[in-house]
């Protein structure tokens, strides 16, 4: 038999060897904390940077073998408990229109960022998500498959207000002051503008599970420029209604995927976020573990959310740090990770010792139970 890794369906999947992380993602008993890292397919890994060396990335982005083989690379090393598929969040503006370049050394471009309302005119309101975006469900398929059920394959998105910020900024911003001028000048067009996204996102992940993802995660990485006001007003409303709208449409098929929420530096909507039809609420690292869960009253799983900083203290510190973060956590309905992305000059030994310590004493708190 020859098999061409193009023609594979989604379907037939090997069988899955390691849940750990799904039956976290419910509040189910595991022998382990589940762990992973945001960004765990990156420059850090020589063998990330080898394979991009002189590839445009959103052309990387763009090839399924590709992003297949640059989402199993930390696998390779590091007994993570799930994989996330390599792609981008901004992949979305691309399919309503918008021209996206990835500058070295300055990140995402938008070389025609949307300046006023009528801008929006410009853009495509009714995508043909499974023909534009369709290079990343080849991506989930291929990659389902060649992980040979070693763990289950995380899709994902950029939610809404963090979608609309890049495509007004046009690029990264510390205050994030012409995205925001919109939500304080044009409130209708901003929710037009949310809508259309949601429309999108929500038809955008429905194809990944169909894909292939086992696991959902939506990244508000914006969160932490609203108040609690503009957050209610502008990003949670719809952060409910993607995962609603999912849900719903999953249910009518007979499935049920878990999905993640993680709203960067929105601490002040933690409760809300646990009443959101999340089953996981991510937390980055300016929330004391004690604190969130007593906020979100155990009615989601918590992943996080050690300061990848903390990555640069030496190995025996990392496992200090860890060990104090699976208490105030603890270990039932908790993934480990990290409370933002590994950045590119982490030394992997590093990252290693962080999986390790997350496993070593997780198995060692529950062998006391
Ligand atoms: C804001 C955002 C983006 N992209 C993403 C977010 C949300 C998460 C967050 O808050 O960080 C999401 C993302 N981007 C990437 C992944 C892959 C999966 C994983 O986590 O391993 C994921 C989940 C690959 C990537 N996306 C990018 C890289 C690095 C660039 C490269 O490989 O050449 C990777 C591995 C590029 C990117 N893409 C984006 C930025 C800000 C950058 C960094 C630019 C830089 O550092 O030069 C937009």
């Amino acid at each position: 038999l020859i098999f061409c890794d193009h023609l594979l369906l989604p379907k037939d999947f090997p069988k899955l060897k390691n849940d750990a992380f799904l039956l976290a993602c419910r509040g189910q008993e595991t022998p382990h904390v589940p762990v992973w890292c945001m960004r765990q397919a990156g420059r850090y890994l020589p063998e990330f940077r080898e394979s991009r060396a002189g590839k445009d990335f959103f052309a990387t982005c763009r090839s399924p073998a590709a992003c297949c083989e640059l989402t199993l690379q930390p696998l390779r090393r590091f007994p993570f408990d799930a994989a996330i598929i390599f792609s981008d969040i901004l992949v979305i503006p691309q399919a309503m229109g918008m021209d996206v370049q990835m500058v070295a050394g300055k990140g995402p471009t938008f070389p025609e960022p949307l300046k006023e309302p009528e801008d929006l005119l410009l853009l495509q309101s009714k995508v043909d998500v499974n023909k534009e975006l369709d290079y990343v469900f080849k991506a989930i398929t291929l990659t389902r498959h060649k992980l040979e059920g070693k763990v289950p394959l995380i899709g994902f998105t950029g939610a809404p207000w963090t979608l609309m910020a890049y495509m007004i900024e046009g690029g990264g911003s510390t205050t994030q002051s012409k995205a925001k001028r919109w939500l304080y000048r044009h409130p209708e067009a901003s929710h037009q503008l949310l809508k259309m996204l949601t429309d999108i996102i929500v038809e955008y992940l429905l194809g990944q599970v169909a894909a292939g993802a086992q696991a959902l995660q939506v990244f508000e990485s914006h969160a932490g420029c609203l108040g609690p006001a503009e957050f209610q007003e502008f990003s949670l409303p719809y952060l409910r209604d993607i995962a609603r709208k999912v849900k719903d449409q999953l249910k009518e098929s007979g499935q049920d995927v878990p999905m993640i929420v993680f709203a960067k530096d929105g601490h002040y909507g933690l409760e809300d976020l646990s009443q959101s039809h999340y089953e996981v609420v991510g937390l980055d690292w300016t929330i004391d573990p004690r604190s969130a869960r007593e906020r979100t009253g155990g009615k989601v799983s918590l992943q996080g959310n050690m300061d990848p900083c903390a990555l640069y203290a030496p190995k025996e510190r990392i496992y200090e740090i860890v060990k104090k973060m699976l208490e105030g956590f603890g270990t039932r309905g908790y993934i480990a990770n990290l409370g933002h992305g590994l950045y590119p000059d982490m030394d992997p030994e590093n990252v290693g010792a962080f999986v390790e310590a997350v496993h070593a004493h997780s198995r060692h708190l529950l062998n006391l139970k």
